[in-house]
């Protein structure tokens, strides 16, 4: 997708009146619910369609990537809290998406409109959105979109996977010839771990409970934030060894050199707390928070490396909400995945 007419803009709502939406669709997960829609100002509307030219996706990458059509548009993004379904129903109603959304969909004539839709929420949500904007969902399966995608990134878009570690983040330049198969790590509520050998060709090989939700439903309850951005800012702030127990903190501060583990390496996350004559509150918030965000990107992190080794993969890619621009996150993921 050549990025100089696509432009991806984080949730800033276009005018319902001067603007042409096309597809509407949702990804409704356990934490959040994701939109997207694509739109065209009135310059761009031609015959009431978008106008789509097929050419290649970009002036370097001519004859190595496959050739998609180009959408002169906007992709436009948006999320709300899950368990705030009823803030997005109202957003799609006041914005009026579901009419235009479902234009180039299957839905010609007097049909009832239907929304592509995926993730749990699909299956859960269907009745309020049925209800109160009179639309179907039209269910997709998580996995297979959750691939679709990452596929479609990787194959298509430049510049679009990374490597973060020590502050610097470094784009991947991928040889298509060599990006199957790898393992896909999506960090949502939960982590699941999927084998992905071509397009349409996966298995989910693993996965773990301990995830993006762990870290905000277990933080909220040990810190009372009240947002995940909150919180997240909060551990920026803390010092996990004041929580954790350390190697040096077992080993009278010397490294343990003869297995490989230095003395400030984390022994027992939270291992502090066993023997510190100490109440929870007498720990700080920001140092629990960090160690709380640290232990749950190690064990991803480690058990990611590990099914990548299981199978074979020599590369693993890293999504979901949990560390999208989230740095600090995934500098850890990435020191997780080295260290073991
Ligand atoms: N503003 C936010 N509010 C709540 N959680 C957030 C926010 N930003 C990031 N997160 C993190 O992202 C996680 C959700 O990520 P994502 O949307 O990828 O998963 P999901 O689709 O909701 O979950 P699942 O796929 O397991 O059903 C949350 O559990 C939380 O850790
Ligand atoms: C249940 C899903 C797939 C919903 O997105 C996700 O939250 C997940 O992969 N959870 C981890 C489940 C496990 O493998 O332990």
């Amino acid at each position: 997708m050549d990025q100089r007419e696509f432009e991806i803009q984080p949730n800033s709502d276009p005018n319902p009146s001067t603007t042409h939406v096309y597809h509407l669709a949702l990804d409704i997960g356990g934490s959040l619910n994701k939109l997207v829609y694509f739109t065209k100002d009135d310059d761009h509307f031609v015959d009431g369609e978008a106008e789509i030219s097929p050419r290649n996706t970009s002036e370097k990458s001519k004859g190595s990537r496959r050739n998609h059509p180009v959408l002169k548009g906007k992709l436009n993004f948006k999320k709300f809290e899950t368990s705030k379904i009823d803030d997005c129903i109202d957003f799609i109603k006041t914005m009026k998406l579901h009419p235009g959304g479902s234009r180039q969909q299957e839905n010609p004539g007097s049909q009832p409109i239907s929304i592509k839709a995926t993730g749990g929420g699909s299956y859960k949500y269907a009745d309020p959105f049925k209800e109160r904007l009179g639309i179907n969902l039209d269910k997709e399966d998580e996995m297979d979109c959750l691939v679709a995608g990452a596929n479609f990134l990787l194959e298509v878009v430049d510049r679009e996977a990374y490597t973060y570690m020590g502050d610097q983040r470094q784009f991947v330049q991928i040889d298509q010839n060599d990006l199957y198969p790898y393992l896909l790590v999506n960090i949502g509520s939960g982590v699941s771990m999927i084998k992905v050998e071509g397009n349409g060709k996966f298995e989910r090989v693993s996965g773990t409970s301990i995830g993006g939700g762990t870290f905000w439903g277990l933080g909220k309850l040990l810190t009372q934030c009240k947002s995940f951005d909150e919180l997240l800012e909060l551990s920026y702030q803390g010092n996990n060894k004041e929580v954790d127990m350390l190697v040096g903190d077992i080993y009278g501060g010397m490294d343990y050199a003869k297995i490989g583990l230095s003395s400030t390496a984390i022994a027992s996350s939270f291992g502090k707390a066993m023997s510190d004559k100490k109440e929870r509150e007498d720990y700080r918030p920001e140092d629990m928070a960090r160690s709380l965000l640290r232990m749950i990107s190690n064990n991803i992190g480690q058990i990611s490396y590990l099914n990548a080794l299981r199978f074979g993969l020599k590369r693993i890619f890293f999504g979901g909400f949990f560390i999208q621009r989230h740095p600090f996150t995934m500098d850890t993921l990435s020191v997780a995945v080295n260290f073991w």
